[in-house]
């Protein structure tokens, strides 16, 4: 696998104009598991997840995405990419070893990275988009939905499993998701722990569009950011503030209550019990491939 390095802190307006090099990208020794890039030409952003296998969500990869989407923002990027390192993965979603028989200071420092990256995602003043270039089910569909724009893969699912898992997905998980396909197709499918195909998501409006390969994938979602090239920055960001500030603000003001909802509910031993037996049966069909 490429060595995939990061940027930190690199104001875009200072970047000059290069002709041979078109992507800068410097690295920090704190960053693990992301790689982000600015184009110099388009001054785009990628953030591309990588902590094999399966870019499962831990606290320090939520920590780094949440870092990314704050310098994409604070160096006036044009807008933001999130894609995959891995060929079949988008993000297979939280890491479920950090809910699982967890430590009480680390899961609260988990679900807490998780709510920030959320908020600073789903409220990011810049144009969002995902490149599925894998599966995203649970955490890999927040992510997905809290984008402005999405582009998938063929042959892979998207979704919001957690009753297959028997956990249930908080309410912010749910309202994104929301945003982008009819109530009544939520509400079943979300209680049936479905995991859609590319195809039926493109069919539900789960996701925008359906190319073959990541380049295309990349090239749908940077067409999506410069179809705002004419709208004013400031304008952009205020109508958007409009369509999310109240999800943004529920989350803002339960923060601590979201938390104790969800220490609750993973704590019960039923439900580390049906993690446990899902845990269990992903290793056993990993150890089968
Ligand atoms: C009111 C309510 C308020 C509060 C809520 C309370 C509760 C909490 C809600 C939490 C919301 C949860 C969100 C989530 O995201 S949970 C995670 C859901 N994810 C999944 O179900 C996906 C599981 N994974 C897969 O299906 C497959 O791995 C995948 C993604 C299709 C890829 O398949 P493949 O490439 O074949 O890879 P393997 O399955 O062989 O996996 C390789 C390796 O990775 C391990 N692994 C996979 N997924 C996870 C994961 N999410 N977390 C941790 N580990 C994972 C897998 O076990 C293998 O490990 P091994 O050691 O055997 O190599």
């Amino acid at each position: 696998m490429n060595i995939i390095r990061t940027v930190r802190s690199v104001a875009f307006s200072s970047i000059p104009n290069r002709t041979l090099s078109t992507t800068r990208s410097l690295s920090t020794p704190s960053a693990q598991y992301t790689a982000f890039e600015v184009n110099d030409k388009t001054g785009i952003a990628t953030l591309t997840l990588n902590r094999p296998p399966v870019n499962s969500l831990n606290l320090e990869l939520l920590t780094e995405m949440r870092n990314c989407l704050k310098d994409a923002e604070t160096n006036k990027c044009k807008g933001l990419i999130i894609t995959s390192s891995s060929n079949s993965v988008f993000t297979a979603g939280l890491d479920l070893l950090e809910m699982y028989q967890p430590q009480d200071e680390r899961v609260k420092s988990f679900w807490t990275a998780l709510q920030s990256m959320w908020m600073e995602l789903y409220g990011s003043k810049i144009p969002t988009a995902a490149a599925i270039n894998g599966h995203a089910p649970a955490g890999g569909c927040l992510i997905a939905t809290a984008c402005e724009y999405r582009v998938m893969l063929p042959n892979f699912t998207i979704g919001l499993n957690e009753t297959l898992i028997g956990i249930v997905a908080p309410k912010w998980f749910v309202s994104a998701f929301l945003n982008v396909v009819p109530r009544r197709v939520a509400e079943q499918a979300i209680t049936q722990g479905k995991l859609f195909t590319t195809a039926e998501a493109h069919h539900v409006g789960l996701v925008d569009d359906v190319v073959n390969t990541k380049e295309e994938a990349i090239a749908k979602c940077e067409q999506f950011i410069a179809s705002f090239k004419n709208v004013n920055p400031y304008a952009r960001a205020l109508t958007k503030q409009q369509f999310r500030i109240k999800e943004l603000q529920e989350l803002e003001q339960q923060r601590e209550k979201d938390l104790q909802i969800f220490l609750g509910l993973i704590m019960q031993p039923s439900v580390q019990k049906a993690m446990g037996i899902y845990l269990e049966g992903l290793k056993k069909k990993s150890k089968k491939q």
